[in-house]
């Protein structure tokens, strides 16, 4: 049984008197030592006045705070933990101590760790705490724009407003009605392309199963967001340089000497700058009628704020990274996850087929397709093909690392929906919410909550009861005014490639024992660990169905 919040204070409580316990004793014994040592004396008592300073200077927790958590090493045990076992440090102490909210000092500072789904959403939905601040101590650091770039993009320059309210105008509108639905089906014809072009009788051989869908990805969202005509992601050495930078980004945070602590990925991210900056100065977003509303509304956004086009190729990196990178771990896993069990393929292939040709599908199942065109119908998959939309769901709960972050603004209390209890944040403190605590939370999840289940999210056989805690317990979008706007475009282009694949191919020799996924370094969605990718596989088109041309409507 898990620990009462009662248990895991008094541990905490008990934990922390040995510590002092433990200093207090040492002082007669380094006494006692100085009779036949000084040296030893000196270095005890080094020691002694190292650990008491440790312990006293610890940030000051109000009691109607988060519970405290101290770190095992006293101060900086938290960073270290953090350094060293990075996402999973949130499961550990959540396993530990089952609080649904912490304070874990560092240093002499501060932060509030979200592990419950309804409090993460209440403070997503806050009004009192913002996304903000990481932008400006993050997005020079890690896309190389200057801090005037962002104190104009956020209006501290005194001359700019905010840009925030505007640009969350633009993804909402960029990512729905018919601005997704043209994305999507540009996105998806490249998809049909790669499809189309598999030989009929050797079919495609696939080294990597991850990089292949990598490409695939990168392609198609690239020439749906930036235009046919004048795409930056046109030549494959920019997507390269795109997922080199997006694997090696992480020394950049340090924020000095990026060419030369974070040499990769600073000489792939201007390699990507440089194929961005033709793009602006030519005002293609503008002229280019193939271009995407999402940029092109963004761009024009972004230009009211006077950013030179050396700014605006540095600053726009980000866009295909955020469009494709969650996109392609989740499409990934799901994949892998369906095709190693020839069972449930035949399920979610059944099911796609109902979708695609409803009663007629019986009638399709054994026949020669011949030459005929087959339309996948990508809108609505999500409700006729449940199975496969639960494991997609499924694929995305364990692969989601995602840690969203906060700052509090100014003191503001905290109150579970749930419980009702209420916690007072502090203003200025870093709030983090890991996703991954979440979406593994046995109390939630069930026993097998480290396990695929294609048929967790399947809520006509769970009932309405289920389907709602299951619901609040599921938060790989983050929540609030930020809460991800592409997850409609996730799921249309997803489902659509999967139900297509389903349909009429064969991933042959995908091999579960080389499949492994990896731990997100940086809090994004979960990888497969190098060499762990599957191994070699063919994607074949399924007998009777060599000479069929796809194609997707949305
Ligand atoms: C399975 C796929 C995806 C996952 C798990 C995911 C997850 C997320 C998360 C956690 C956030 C941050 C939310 C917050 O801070 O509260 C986010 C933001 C965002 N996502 Fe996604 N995302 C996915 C796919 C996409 C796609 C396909 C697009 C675009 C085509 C996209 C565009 C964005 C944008 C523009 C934001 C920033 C929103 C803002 O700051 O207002 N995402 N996403």
């Amino acid at each position: 049984m898990p620990p009462t919040m009662a248990d895991t204070v008094a541990e905490i409580e008990s934990f922390l008197d040995t510590g002092i316990a433990a200093i207090k004793g040492l002082i007669p014994v380094i006494w006692v030592q100085s009779k036949t040592s000084p040296v030893q004396f000196l270095v005890g008592g080094i020691v002694a006045l190292l650990s008491y300073l440790l312990l006293t200077i610890s940030p000051p927790h109000d009691p109607s705070e988060p519970p405290l958590v101290k770190p095992r090493f006293p101060v900086i045990g938290h960073l270290f933990g953090l350094l060293n076992h990075q996402v999973n440090y949130f499961s550990e102490l959540f396993k530990r101590y089952h609080l649904p909210i912490a304070t874990l000092p560092i240093g002499n500072q501060k932060l509030y760790v979200i592990f419950d789904a309804p409090l993460q959403q209440a403070a997503l939905k806050s009004k009192d705490m913002d996304a903000q601040s990481f932008m400006v101590d993050f997005i020079p650091r890690i896309f190389g724009v200057k801090q005037g770039t962002i104190d104009k993009l956020l209006g501290k320059d005194g001359v700019h407003p905010s840009i925030m309210g505007d640009m969350e105008q633009v993804f909402k509108a960029a990512l729905s009605g018919d601005n997704l639905q043209k994305l999507a089906s540009t996105t998806l014809a490249t998809m049909a392309d790669t499809l189309n072009d598999v030989d009929a009788r050797k079919g495609t051989k696939i080294p990597n199963m991850f990089l292949w869908l990598q490409s695939l990805l990168s392609r198609s969202t690239s020439k749906a967001l930036w235009g046919e005509n004048h795409n930056p992601f046109k030549d494959h050495g920019v997507i390269d340089a795109l997922w080199d930078f997006e694997h090696n980004m992480g020394p950049l945070v340090f924020g000095f000497l990026p060419s030369i602590i974070a040499r990769r990925a600073y000489l792939a991210r201007k390699k990507v700058q440089s194929a961005l900056f033709p793009y602006f100065s030519a005002r293609h977003y503008d002229t280019d009628p193939s271009t995407s509303y999402f940029i092109r509304a963004r761009t024009r956004l972004l230009k009211r704020y006077d950013l030179p086009d050396d700014e605006m190729a540095k600053n726009e990196v980000a866009i295909t990274l955020v469009s494709t990178t969650n996109v392609l771990s989740t499409l990934f896993w799901c994949i892998a996850e369906i095709w190693t069990r020839p069972d449930l393929l035949q399920q979610v292939r059944a099911e796609a087929l109902l979708a695609v040709f409803g009663d007629s599908q019986k009638a399709f199942a054994d026949e020669d397709m011949g030459t005929r065109t087959i339309t996948i119908p990508a809108a609505g998959l999500d409700a006729k093909c449940p199975l496969l939309a639960s494991c997609f769901r499924e694929s995305i709960r364990l692969a989601s690392q995602i840690v969203t972050a906060r700052r509090v603004l100014k003191d503001t209390t905290l109150t579970d929906p749930v419980s009702g209890r209420s916690y007072l944040l502090k203003a200025d403190t870093n709030v983090m919410m890991p996703a991954k605590v979440v979406h593994r939370n046995t109390a939630v999840w069930g026993a097998d909550a480290e396990e695929f289940n294609p048929r967790r999210f399947m809520w006509e056989e769970l009932g309405p009861k289920v389907e709602r805690q299951r619901k609040a317990a599921f938060v790989p979008f983050g929540g609030g005014k930020h809460m991800c706007p592409g997850r409609h475009f996730a799921f249309t282009e997803n489902l659509a490639l999967m139900a297509a694949l389903a349909i009429g191919f064969e991933i042959e020799g995908l091999n579960k024992s080389k499949l492994k996924m990896g731990d997100s370094k940086r809090g994004e969605t979960a990888k497969p660990l190098p060499g762990l990718e599957g191994g070699q596989v063919v994607l074949k088109k399924r007998e009777g169905w060599e000479g069929v041309k796809w194609e997707f409507s949305v």
